[in-house]
C-alpha cells in the first residue's frame, strides 16, 4: 500500500490493515481552505502531526470544522521536500498505549503544504495570500524555544535578524522576520485580527512570539520601513493576540520498531530521513495516547472550535498554572533529569531507566519532594495526580520508544525554566529552604559532566544538538574522568550564569554543591552510579 491520495483509493486494504482513514472529502476540504483558510501552523515536525493534525482530523471527521491544515515550514525545507510532498501531506499516526495496544490512523487533515522562502516567489506569494485572507483565525507555531530567539548566546543579534532590521519586510531571511512579514501583509490588509499561536514548551510561550514580532514591528518603524500604525496593530490585542498555552504529549522521534511494525502491514516507503538540520522524520509519527492542549483564550478573529476535539480554551492565569505545572515541575524537569542521566549511564530508551531504582527515586524527588510544594494547583487539573500518572504510567510506558538523547536536545535552552523556576520560588519562600534542594543540583552537576561527553563507562558519546554547546563545553574541557579535580573555580562564571540555571547558583547557595557533585562524578568510571546511590540510596 502507498501512503499517497492514490494509494487511499484502496480504502479495503487500509481498513482492513487496522487503519482508521480521514472520513471526510480530501479535495473539498482542500479547495475550501485554498478559498477560505483558517489555520496555518509554523514547524512542520512531529509534534504538529501527531496532535495537532489529529485534532483537525477529529473535526473534519465530525463535519464541525469544513477547512483543513496548511503546513509552513520556514526552517527546514527538507521535512516538506522529502517528507510531505512525497505522501500528499499525509502521514500516518501511529498512539502507543500503554497496555500495549496502539491505534494506526491516517492523517489526511493538512491540505497543503509551504516553504516559508522569501525567495520563493511562488510559495511566499500564496502564504501571503492566506495572510491577506479574512477567514484566517491563528497561525500556530513549534518552532522550538530556540526559533523565538533573536540573539545568540552571547546576547549578540542574530546575523539574519539584523540584516532584516535594516531591510524591512520586503525579503527577509531570518524564520521571525518571514513571520511578521506576513503578519504585515495582513495589516496591509484592512488590519484584519489575527491570533498568533505559540504552542511550543516554553513558559509564557505567547509573550515569547510577542517579543519577537514587536521587536520586529519596532525595528522596521524605527528604520522608516513601515509605519508606526504597525507597530499599534501589533499591540493591539483586538488586533493581533498572542494566547499562552501548555501543550503536552509524549512525541518520540520516529522509531525503527514502530516502521517495521508497519512494513508488515505492507506499506511502502517508510523510510525515516535525518535532514541536515537535524530534524528526525518519517511517512509517520508515534505517539503516546494522553495529550493536552490548554489555549488562553483570545481570539481576535473568532477561535476554532478545538474545544470539541478535547482541547481547553481558558484564561491566562489558568494557562500560566498549568504550563508551570508541567513544564516547571510535573514533566518536563523529570524528563531532563532522565535524559542526562540516561545519556551518562547508556541508556537509549526512557521506559528502561525507569527500571533503575536509582533513576526512578530521582524523578520522584524532584517531582513529588522538591517541586510538588510549589505548585500551584491550575484547578483544571491535579499537580498529584498529574505527576502520577507521569512517574507511574506515561515516562514507564514501554511501548514507547523515547529516548533520552532526543530529550537531551537543546537542554542549555530548557535548564533555567524546568529547574531555575523551582529555585526561585524556594528563594522567595520564607516557609521553604533552598538548602533542602538536594536533587536538582545533582541533575546541574549531571549536565557538567554530561558536557565532558565522556559516559560513566569512560566511553566517549555525541551531545545532542544545542546551540550553546560550544559556549558551555570549553569550561570543563581540563577535566578529566578519573582526575578527581579539587580546584574548580574554572566553573564558576558559568555556575553564575542566570541564563543557564535561571537564578546565579552562588546568589542562591547552591553552586558549592554542585561543584561538589561534579566532582564525584569525575571520580572515574561509575562514579555516575556510585554518586547516584550515594545521593538516593
Ligand atoms: N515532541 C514532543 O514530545 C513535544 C511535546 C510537547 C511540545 N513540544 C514542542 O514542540 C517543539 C517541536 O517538537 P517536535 O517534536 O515537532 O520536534 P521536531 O524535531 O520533529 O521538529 C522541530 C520543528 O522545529 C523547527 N525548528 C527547529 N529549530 C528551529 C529554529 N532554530 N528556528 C525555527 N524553527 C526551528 C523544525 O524545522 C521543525 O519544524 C518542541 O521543541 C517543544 O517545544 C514537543
Ligand atoms: O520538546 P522539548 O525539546 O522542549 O523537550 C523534550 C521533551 O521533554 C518534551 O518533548 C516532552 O516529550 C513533551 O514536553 C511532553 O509533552
Amino acid at each position: 500500500m502507498e501512503l499517497t491520495q492514490k494509494g487511499l483509493l484502496q480504502k479495503e486494504s487500509w481498513q482492513a490493515a487496522g487503519y482508521d482513514l480521514p472520513q471526510f472529502d480530501i479535495p473539498a476540504v482542500t479547495q475550501r481552505t485554498l478559498e477560505a483558510p483558517e489555520w496555518v501552523h509554523f514547524g512542520a515536525g512531529n509534534i504538529f502531526r501527531a496532535f495537532q493534525a489529529n485534532v483537525a482530523q477529529c473535526l473534519l471527521n465530525q463535519g464541525i470544522m469544513s477547512t483543513g491544515l496548511i503546513a509552513a515550514e520556514g526552517y527546514d525545507y527538507e521535512i516538506i521536500e522529502k517528507m510531505y510532498r512525497p505522501h500528499d501531506n499525509l502521514g500516518i499516526l501511529v498512539t502507543l498505549k500503554a497496555d500495549g495496544t496502539m491505534e494506526k490512523t491516517v492523517v489526511g487533515s493538512i491540505v497543503e503544504s509551504l516553504i516559508l522562502d522569501s525567495t520563493n516567489a511562488r510559495e511566499y506569494g500564496r502564504l501571503k495570500e492566506i495572510f491577506r485572507a479574512s477567514s484566517l483565525k491563528m497561525a500556530s507555531f513549534t518552532i522550538t524555544e530556540k526559533g523565538y530567539s533573536l540573539v545568540n548566546g552571547k546576547g549578540e543579534l542574530l546575523p539574519d535578524i539584523a540584516s532584516d532590521f535594516k531591510e524591512g519586510p520586503a525579503a527577509p531571511k531570518s524564520y521571525l522576520g518571514k513571520v511578521v512579514s506576513l503578519v504585515y501583509e495582513r495589516f496591509c490588509s484592512n488590519a484584519l485580527p489575527i491570533a498568533l499561536v505559540s504552542m511550543d514548551n516554553c513558559s509564557h510561550n505567547g509573550d515569547k512570539l510577542y517579543a519577537a514580532v514587536s521587536a520586529f514591528a519596532e525595528k522596521w518603524a524605527e528604520n522608516g520601513l513601515v509605519s508606526r500604525d504597525f507597530v499599534s496593530y501589533i499591540n493591539d490585542k483586538d488586533s493581533v493576540s498572542f494566547p499562552w498555552t501548555m501543550i503536552d504529549k509524549i512525541t518520540p522521534r520516529p522509531d525503527p520498531a514502530v516502521k517495521a511494525m508497519l512494513e508488515k502491514d505492507s506499506i511502502a516507503d517508510l523510510d525515516p530521513v535525518i535532514t541536515t538540520k537535524n530534524t528526525y522524520v518519517a511517512p509517520f509519527v508515534n505517539a503516546e495516547e494522553c495529550q493536552y492542549l490548554i489555549i488562553e483564550d483570545a481570539f481576535p478573529n473568532g477561535k476554532l472550535p478545538l474545544d470539541q476535539c478535547g482541547i481547553i480554551y481558558t484564561t491566562r492565569e489558568t494557562v500560566d498554572k498549568v504550563e508551570k505545572m508541567k513544564v516547571c515541575t510535573c514533566l518536563n524537569p523529570l524528563h531532563t533529569s532522565l535524559a542526562i542521566y540516561g545519556c551518562l549511564l547508556g541508556y537509549t530508551l526512557i521506559a528502561e531507566e525507569m527500571k533503575n531504582p536509582l533513576l526512578k527515586k530521582m524523578v520522584e524527588v524532584i517531582g513529588y519532594q522538591e517541586g510538588l510544594p510549589v505548585v500551584v494547583n491550575p484547578g483544571i487539573l491535579d499537580p498529584k495526580q498529574f505527576i502520577d500518572e507521569v512517574v507511574n504510567k506515561r515516562i514507564p510506558n514501554p511501548f514507547m520508544p523515547d529516548t533520552p538523547q532526543r530529550i537531551a536536545t537543546d537542554t542549555s535552552q530548557k535548564l533555567p525554566i524546568r529547574f531555575g523556576e523551582t529555585i526561585k520560588a524556594y528563594l522567595q519562600n520564607p516557609d521553604l529552604k533552598v538548602e533542602s534542594l538536594k536533587i536538582i543540583p545533582l541533575v546541574f552537576a549531571g549536565w557538567l559532566r554530561y558536557l565532558m561527553a565522556v559516559d560513566d563507562q569512560g566511553n566517549a558519546f555525541a551531545p545532542s544538538a544545542d546551540p550553546l554547546l560550544d559556549t558551555v563545553r570549553p569550561f570543563v574541557a581540563d577535566f578529566r574522568l578519573g582526575g578527581l579535580p579539587q580546584d574548580l573555580s574554572s566553573l564558576d562564571s558559568l555556575l553564575s550564569d542566570s541564563k543557564i540555571w535561571g537564578v546565579d547558583l552562588f546568589e542562591a547557595g547552591l553552586a558549592d554543591l554542585v561543584k561538589d557533585y561534579f566532582r564525584q562524578l569525575c571520580a572515574g568510571t561509575g562514579a555516575v552510579e556510585r554518586t547516584l546511590e550515594k545521593a538516593l540510596g
